[in-house]
């Protein structure tokens, strides 16, 4: 579970997300949406704790981030799929991974295997298409049999074949009863993807709700058309004098 009470970053005089208060739940795929700028990968990294609220909280399973003994087995993350050292091939990148968080060496075969890189386990990741390093970011996020998994765009990047496969990954994983966030602007592919959608706009949230209600909610017949009413009323959201005001 994920909790995000009043969650507020701002660098320098502008706000980049800004009083979020949500709850990502257990059991089901939970899609992060907004549109670019929006501020959902300054959330991940809050989440993480690899940046500093500059109000409020965000806890995963009760505590923050970097507060678990061992965050690699309670939290799974893709943020940026490159981030691999490119001399580096998936194996090598896992094993000293799975070494510094006491994990066998057997996890990083099986999560070579579950991503389907076992031919490519012991080539340099910096050749690889960004598909692939998807695929090795996902691996990346499972080595420690998460409870919860966070991933950021984890579809930019892979074919039909590609997608296909994540979304049933996803749906497994919140089948086994894990936290799964996950942010994409693909909304056809969140439609059939996520139970639950976290919508923010220009930092703030605009909706927490069932993706049924959402689109029943709209008065539209699609996730996309929704979205683009919702997020378009978060732009009106923001008054002139307010944000003369606090920015
Ligand atoms: N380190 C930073 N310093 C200054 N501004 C930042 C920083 N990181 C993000 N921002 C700003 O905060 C806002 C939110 O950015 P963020 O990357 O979180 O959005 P996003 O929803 O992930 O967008 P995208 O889908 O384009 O990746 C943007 O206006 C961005 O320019």
């Amino acid at each position: 579970m994920i909790e995000a009470t009043n969650l507020t970053k701002r660098y320098g005089d502008r706000y980049a997300v800004e009083d979020l208060t949500f709850t990502v739940r257990p059991g089901m795929v939970t899609g992060f949406l907004g549109p670019n700028g929006a501020g959902k990968s300054t959330t991940m990294r809050l989440i993480l704790g690899l940046d500093r609220p500059t109000r409020g909280s965000v806890t995963v399973n009760g505590r923050a981030y970097a507060a678990h003994r061992t965050p690699l087995r309670e939290v799974g993350a893709l943020l940026e799929a490159r981030a691999v050292h490119p001399g580096r091939s998936p194996y090598h990148h896992l094993l000293a991974l799975a070494r510094s968080n006491g994990l066998p060496r057997s996890r990083v075969l099986d999560v070579i295997d579950a991503v389907g890189l076992t031919e490519l386990a012991r080539r340099r990741a910096g050749r690889f298409s960004l598909g692939m390093q998807q695929r090795l970011g996902i691996a990346t996020a499972l080595l420690g049999d998460p409870h919860t998994l966070i991933l950021d765009e984890p579809l930019n990047g892979l074919d039909t074949e590609g997608i296909r496969w994540v979304r049933g990954l996803l749906r497994d994983l919140a089948g086994q009863g894990r936290t799964v966030f996950v942010s994409s602007h693909l909304m056809t592919e969140m439609a059939l993807t996520a139970e639950h959608v976290v919508v923010i706009g220009k930092g703030r949230l605009v909706a927490d709700t069932g993706l049924a209600s959402l689109i029943a909610e709209s008065g539209h017949s699609s996730l996309e058309d929704a979205f683009v009413d919702l997020t378009g009323a978060a732009t009106e959201f923001r008054s002139p004098a307010r944000d003369g005001a606090d920015r």
